[in-house]
């Protein structure tokens, strides 16, 4: 049995071990870093030892050593890249499960959109890590030792090296400024194209039927061109921002090389520090001219990691991460209250109270909009009651692990839903379930000649949605899904609203053999015929509980009630 993880606690602690992974590349870093100072080393000891003396030995042994760093640098450098590729690799390994569970805990509450950028942004944390942005501050950090080397070869590089690195700083951080809103508000409006497209696409029937086309690409049209605007704002900016740094770039190539001229003809310092000087120079200037995009990679790292914390944290706010098995099927609503999240302050469901035992079927009856169906997303789980609270087997339905509570209960929702994949991974709702579990809950459903029917049988592979099924066939095959294993609960959406005669005589039998075998059944209907079993009816009107109550009282009083023919003349006479 697989527990599942805290995804809060579980992305702390990837933060914790990314600082110690951190800590590491660093301390190698530090030597890297350090190893650059070979090369400019080697070029003053070969104006100064070599090239006076004229020395081949001498210029061997230095080349050797020369070469010997250049390999640990190597080496080193190589390795801070593995570590960062192991943290990100990591990172991905402990967050990846965690951060879906609660993306699709969150979306319950939140909407799709919530949460639909989550596993992207695990992606992104992944590529940012990957990527080296993690070595800028120690590369900045280290910046003040090439400084300092450049003082002491002469005060005047250090100053055009200070120099250097402060425009450009200044000029990498304006970037970023001028940059974030436009960047910002183009993302945006490409988002928005995407989001329209996915959409169009996905309702392509209805679009065609209508003749909806024209109109909708009118629009798409328009916001395309809003999104390239935006986007073009950006680039442009940002073109011309660049050509200016690399401006900026030449011009301290120029005044190093020219500060150097300038300090050899009037004899301050040796022509052997040009080249170093040059050398030191570009090390310095590196991780400033990187912090334009560096800067903004951390910002944006920041920001997943924000999101990844909202979606972990309220993901999975009330729920228990300890499995309990589910016995009974005894299922009882207490003063039970609910407010949609964003719905306003009337309350969807409002004081709701019954008692079913195991075996017990009860219908969920009432108009459009009463709140039947919440009433079936309250009772599997999926909402949280605002007041009062739901009971299986004395356990709340919302707090209840979910894999054990998954594994005791069948639900059929209004819209039945297939996944992608083949007919029996969809019944065995992708688990473990062995092909004669498959087998059986599809006979209970009365659909393993209808699967067989299909063109690979229970191989057949299902789009998204369950394309191409039909609507009933879709809702039989939800059905099976609903009923395998040995369910204490069964939660029923109106499940005969696409089904033919034969298909409601299927279900009404699937139902009958559940109950004999100690299934609880709820039951929200429409249509009356399939409730005739019930033991019990619910009566629901605006969130409202109106009647709950045996079958035959609650039909009784729905009953309209006769008027009394008009007494004859004569029988009143007497
Ligand atoms: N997430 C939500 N946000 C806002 N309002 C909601 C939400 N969920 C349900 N409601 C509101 O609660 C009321 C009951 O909805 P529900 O879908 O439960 O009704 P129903 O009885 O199943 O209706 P139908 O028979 O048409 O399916 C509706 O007015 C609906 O707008």
């Amino acid at each position: 049995m697989t527990r599942r993880a805290d995804p809060a606690g579980r992305l702390d602690e990837t933060l914790r071990d990314l600082l110690h992974g951190g800590v590491a590349a660093g301390a190698v870093g530090f030597f890297v870093n350090l190893l650059h100072l070979g090369l400019p080393l080697f070029t003053i000891q070969v104006y100064s030892r070599v090239l006076s003396s004229g020395s081949v030995e001498t210029l061997t042994a230095l080349a050797i050593l020369a070469l010997t760093l250049l390999a640990f640098q190597t080496l080193l450098d190589v390795m801070r890249q593995r570590i960062f590729v192991i943290l990100a690799n990591r990172t991905v390994a402990r967050l990846g499960k965690p951060v879906f569970e609660a993306a699709i805990e969150s979306s319950l509450t939140k909407g799709p959109q919530a949460a639909s950028g989550a596993m992207q942004d695990v992606s992104e944390l992944r590529a940012f890590l990957a990527g080296g942005a993690l070595a800028l501050p120690l590369d900045l950090a280290f910046a003040p030792v090439f400084l300092l080397a450049l003082f002491l070869l002469h005060p005047v590089y250090g100053f055009v090296g200070l120099g250097g690195a402060l425009a450009l700083g200044v000029a990498a951080i304006a970037t970023e400024l001028l940059l974030r809103g436009p960047s910002k508000e183009g993302t945006q409006a490409t988002a928005r194209v995407n989001g329209e497209t996915a959409e169009a696409i996905r309702h392509a029937e209805l679009i065609t039927a209508m003749g909806m086309l024209p109109a909708l690409a009118r629009r798409w049209r328009l916001a395309q061109n809003r999104a390239i605007e935006m986007s073009e704002r950006g680039a442009k900016l940002a073109r011309l921002l660049s050509t200016l740094t690399r401006t900026l770039r030449v011009v301290l190539q120029i005044a190093v090389i020219g500060s150097a001229a300038y300090l050899v003809i009037e004899d301050k310092v040796s022509a052997s520090t040009i080249f170093a000087a040059t050398v030191l120079t570009g090390r310095l200037l590196l991780p400033f001219e990187q912090t334009a995009s560096g800067w903004k990679q951390w910002l944006e790292a920041r920001a997943v990691l924000d999101r990844l914390k909202g979606v972990t944290r309220d993901g999975v706010a009330a729920r228990s991460a300890t499995p309990v098995e589910i016995e009974s099927g005894r299922l009882v609503a207490e003063r039970l209250s609910y407010f949609a999240p964003g719905g306003g302050s009337r309350p969807v469901l409002q004081n709701i109270n019954f008692s079913l035992e195991s075996g017990m079927m009860m219908g969920v009856i009432g108009p459009s909009g009463a709140g039947k169906s919440s009433l079936s997303r309250l009772i599997v789980g999926i909402a949280q009651p605002s007041a009062g609270g739901l009971y299986l087997d004395g356990q709340s339905t919302f707090a209840h692990e979910r894999e054990s509570f998954g594994r005791a209960v069948g639900y059929l929702p209004q819209e039945p839903t297939l996944l992608t994949g083949t007919v029996r991974d969809n019944i065995a709702r992708f688990g473990d379930h062995d092909m004669a579990a498959v087998v059986r809950a599809a006979r209970a459903a009365g659909v393993h000649e209808l699967i067989g029917s299909l063109p690979q049988g229970y191989a057949t592979p299902l789009g998204s949605g369950g394309h191409p099924l039909s609507g009933g066939q879709r809702q039989r095959i939800a059905l099976a899904r609903a009923l395998i294993g040995t369910p204490r609960l069964i939660v029923l959406d109106e499940p005969n609203s696409n089904l033919d005669a034969e298909g409601e005589a299927a279900l009404v039998a699937a139902i009958e053999t559940a109950r004999a075998a100690g299934a609880t059944v709820v039951v929200v209907a429409q249509r009356m015929s399939i409730l005739n079993r019930a033991d019990r009816l619910l009566r629901l009107q605006d969130g409202a509980m109106v009647q709950f109550g045996p079958r035959d009282e609650v039909m009784q009083a729905l009953t309209p009630q006769r008027p009394q023919p008009p007494r004859r003349r004569r029988e009143i006479a007497s």
